[in-house]
């Protein structure tokens, strides 16, 4: 058959050409780089990385949320492959401390520029943004976090805590369980769309309402798709073809177009309004380049340029913020719930303090937010044993030194924080629920670095003080009123799904309640 091209010329077989090619090729992208651990002297996992896929059988044996780990079985710093991606787990204090806060300039970034695909909105969500583009509009985005924004809210957390008490009312006089997560999901819906946007969506009368249904969708991630594992292992790969088609893994375009719209709205009505007398993130956003900056002596100062927001940032941020705020709040609290029904006294103390605090009010203000420390404890022992993120990511932006190692630029860097969180060098009795180790003056023995809910240092979770307003607010209002008890169909001790990203229970959590007095 005649070919072509002539290649008769050839001393010998194309095949014959191609195939060393082939296997040099191979060798470079998919055999050489499973060496770098080992030129940085760092140690593996013990069983060899495979190429194209590298250690991600781990996962497939381990899952992605194991308690089972713990920081102390692991070496301070150890390589993994996230497919052809190395990943450096780091456990070690000295070494976090450089990562978060010393070295903070060289590890901005959250990911590889690989794993950046320029679609938007996810592009423009501060989570994703890097560098100067980050500090930016952290710069501009952090007043919507400061006590009297956060002030302001509150009187808007307890009209949704309203509803929550309401909700929780009809079992009292059954004294049937409820679903625990289906109530602190209703309330945190309603409470992240309102402090966010403004907006009363009623989640628990209306479920199927657009907002929620859409809403609910955003965070359903599906790990089994293919293009989902093509992205996590070969990013580089993808990236033009994903941006060549405007399509992003983690976003669903109806949903975005959904919230899209709903934000053209919320803005258009704003213009006409002008937003006076509004107290939600949307109006702190619009007006972002004029607001002081009072985020409390606790928040890290982050250098940037405030500057006035995009209506694409705003957008943009809008929604991150929404999937920021919604899940982690409702799943935090649903096991606040669960563990002060499993020990009444840690209950009774924490409801004696919330009275106290509280006085003859039927709100809870924001100044009797602050009078709750023993109820703080509790939510920081929750966040302990169940992070929401069980790794913190950062990428090195040039080559670093970190005590005896270099970290080459652009390498990945884990913080184990699930595994930190249960590891008995760390946590005396780790798998137990003990609040007290949260103490001004426990805490003060111990590194910064050991409790990671948060994650830690510049680019912490710009959330954290909303978060935790919210839950002290809904749990606080909720002991007022209700013991909450535990039923037969109460699960005890709660096994976690090691498949979900997020401390999801294989079980549903059900409780019951009676009234408090
Ligand atoms: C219990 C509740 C929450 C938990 C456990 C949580 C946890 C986290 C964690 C671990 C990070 C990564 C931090 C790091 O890399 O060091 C993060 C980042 C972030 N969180 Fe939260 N979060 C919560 C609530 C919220 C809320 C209520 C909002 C917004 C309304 C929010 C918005 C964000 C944003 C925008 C970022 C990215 C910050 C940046 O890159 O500068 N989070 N969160």
């Amino acid at each position: 058959m005649a070919s072509i091209i002539n290649l008769e010329f050839l001393p010998v077989p194309l095949t014959w050409i191609l195939l060393p090619v082939l296997a040099v090729l191979f060798y470079l992208y998919a055999v050489h780089p499973l060496f770098v651990f080992k030129r940085m002297g760092v140690p593996g996992i013990g069983l060899p990385p495979l190429p194209i896929i590298g250690t991600a059988y781990l996962t497939l044996l381990g899952g992605v949320y194991n308690t089972q780990y713990s920081a102390s079985d692991m070496a301070p710093a150890f390589g993994v492959f996230n497919g052809m991606m190395p990943l450096l787990i780091l456990s070690d204090a000295e070494m976090l401390k450089e990562v978060f806060v010393k070295q903070f300039h060289k590890f901005v970034n959250r990911q590889p520029d690989t794993q950046d695909i320029n679609v938007k909105p996810q592009s423009l969500q501060l989570f994703n943004l890097r560098e100067e583009a980050w500090r930016n509009v952290r710069t501009s985005l952090t007043p919507a976090f400061s006590s009297s924004k956060l002030k302001q809210i509150t009187a808007g957390v307890n009209i949704c805590a309203d509803q929550l008490l309401e909700n929780i009312s009809s079992f009292v006089a059954t004294k049937e369980s409820f679903d625990v997560r289906e109530l602190t999901g209703a309330f945190s819906m309603d409470t992240t769309a309102r402090t966010i946007f403004g907006l009363e969506v009623h989640s628990q009368q209306d479920p199927q309402h657009p907002f929620i249904t859409h809403a609910r969708r955003a965070l359903d991630f599906n790990f089994r798709s293919p293009l989902m594992w093509l992205y996590i292992t070969i990013p580089g790969i993808m990236k033009p073809f994903f941006e060549m088609f405007n399509y992003h893994p983690l976003n669903k375009r109806d949903v975005s177009d959904f919230f899209d719209g709903v934000m053209d709205q919320l803005l258009e009505l704003r213009k006409t309004d002008g937003g006076k007398g509004r107290a939600d993130l949307l109006q702190v956003m619009i007006d972002a380049h004029k607001e002081s900056d009072d985020t409390g002596a606790e928040a890290p100062k982050v250098v940037g340029k405030k500057q006035p927001l995009t209506r694409d940032d705003v957008v943009a941020n809008g929604i991150g913020f929404f999937s920021g705020g919604f899940d982690t709040v409702s799943i935090t609290m649903s096991f606040a719930l669960y563990h002060l029904a499993l020990d009444p006294e840690i209950q009774d103390r924490a409801r004696e303090e919330i009275i106290e605090a509280v006085g003859n009010k039927a709100e809870v203000d924001y100044d009797a937010v602050q009078k709750m420390p023993y109820l703080e404890m509790c939510v920081m022992e929750t966040l302990r044993l169940y992070p929401i993120v069980s790794f913190i990511m950062r990428v090195a932006n040039e080559d670093t030194e970190l005590k005896s190692l270099t970290v080459p630029k652009g390498m990945v860097v884990g913080v184990p924080a699930l595994a930190i969180h249960y590891d008995p060098a760390r946590w005396d009795q780790p798998r137990k629920f003990i609040p007290e180790r949260f103490t001004k003056e426990e805490r003060g023995k111990r590194s910064q670095f050991d409790w990671l809910p948060f994650g830690a240092g510049p680019r912490n979770c710009i959330g954290m003080r909303l978060a935790l307003l919210e839950l002290k607010v809904g749990l606080a209002r909720v002991l007022m009123k209700y013991r909450l008890l535990t039923g037969p169909d109460t699960v005890v001790p709660l096994k976690l799904n090691k498949w979900k990203s997020f401390p999801t229970p294989t079980e549903p959590i059900r409780l019951r309640v009676e009234m408090a007095n």
